[in-house]
């Protein structure tokens, strides 16, 4: 390996710095710097109203900060649109499902490879020329690899709309993940499922993690995941960052303690 790949595997996959929010008087993210290395996960978590969702709309471009920059893979692209980021390797899941309620599964996930790009184009598509045809067989090939990665081949051929909210989730997943990324950001997967359901998923992003070496940023509110999944985990509060570090470290912080746990000091 070269100086320049080594040095290039140590950086960041995203950088923020010094990233502002506010709305009104609220200062919803306060000149937050925050590193993500290539393949880490970095759990979020912070009391409600502590900046989380909206670190992910800076991260997703839903939401331009007032100052900061953030960087993918060493370029700004704090100005950059969501879809762009998307088409770059930055994915995100969302706490409500965004799944096509009237698609099969199985095109739900398709489509997630189709938007983008490399669908041959509207010539290959009328003439239905042997190499588009190929490319249809290899990408149907990859989807079903992704549904088998999520644990959800048994319902590729069902229709999206009213699965039960675990599967919905897997299927959001699976969307996100179909198209490897080089990051992705869960947004409180497991809310609203029960226990069983949420083990499952966690299994399965666990397993992505594993298979596609992605770099991930969680918000989570199960604390067990967290601590036992996680890289780092970085604390937000009041929009600042109180504290960044191992599980053990933050476990351990008596400001994360008593933010977070409510402690009082002793
Ligand atoms: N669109 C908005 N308009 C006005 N204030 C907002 C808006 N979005 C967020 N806020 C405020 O910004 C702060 C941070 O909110 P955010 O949703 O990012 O926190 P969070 O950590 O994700 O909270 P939760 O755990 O409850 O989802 C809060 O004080 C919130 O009320």
């Amino acid at each position: 390996m070269s100086d320049d790949d080594a040095e290039h595997e140590r950086s960041p996959v995203l950088r923020l710095r010094d990233v502002t929010v506010r709305f009104g008087g609220v200062v919803a993210l306060d000149a937050v710097d925050l590193d993500l290395s290539p393949g880490e996960t970095l759990g979020i978590i912070g009391p409600n109203g502590a900046g989380k969702t909206t670190l992910f709309d800076v991260v997703s471009g839903l939401r331009a900060p007032a100052t900061g920059t953030v960087e993918f893979a060493g370029d700004d692209i704090t100005r950059r649109s969501p879809a762009t980021r998307a088409r770059l390797g930055l994915r995100r899941t969302y706490q409500a499902t965004q799944v096509f309620g009237w698609l099969s599964v199985e095109d739900n996930v398709l489509t997630a490879l189709e938007w983008r790009g490399g669908g041959g184009g509207f010539v290959s598509d009328l003439l239905r020329l042997p190499a588009r045809q190929q490319r249809e067989r290899s990408r149907r090939e990859r989807v079903r690899e992704v549904l088998d990665l999520c644990g959800i081949s048994e319902y590729a051929a069902r229709n999206a709309g009213g699965l039960p909210l675990g599967v919905a989730r897997l299927v959001e997943l699976a969307r996100a993940i179909v198209d490897p990324p080089a990051v992705l950001l869960l947004d409180e997967s497991t809310s609203g499922m029960d226990a069983d359901q949420a083990a499952i998923l966690i299994s399965r992003i666990e397993a992505v993690g594993r298979e596609t070496g992605c770099a991930m940023l969680l918000i989570e509110h199960d604390m067990e995941f967290i601590v036992g999944r996680c890289d780092r985990i970085a604390v937000l509060d009041s929009g600042r960052l109180l504290a960044q570090g191992t599980p053990a470290e933050i476990q351990a912080n008596p400001d994360v303690r008593r933010a977070y746990l409510g402690e009082v000091a002793a």
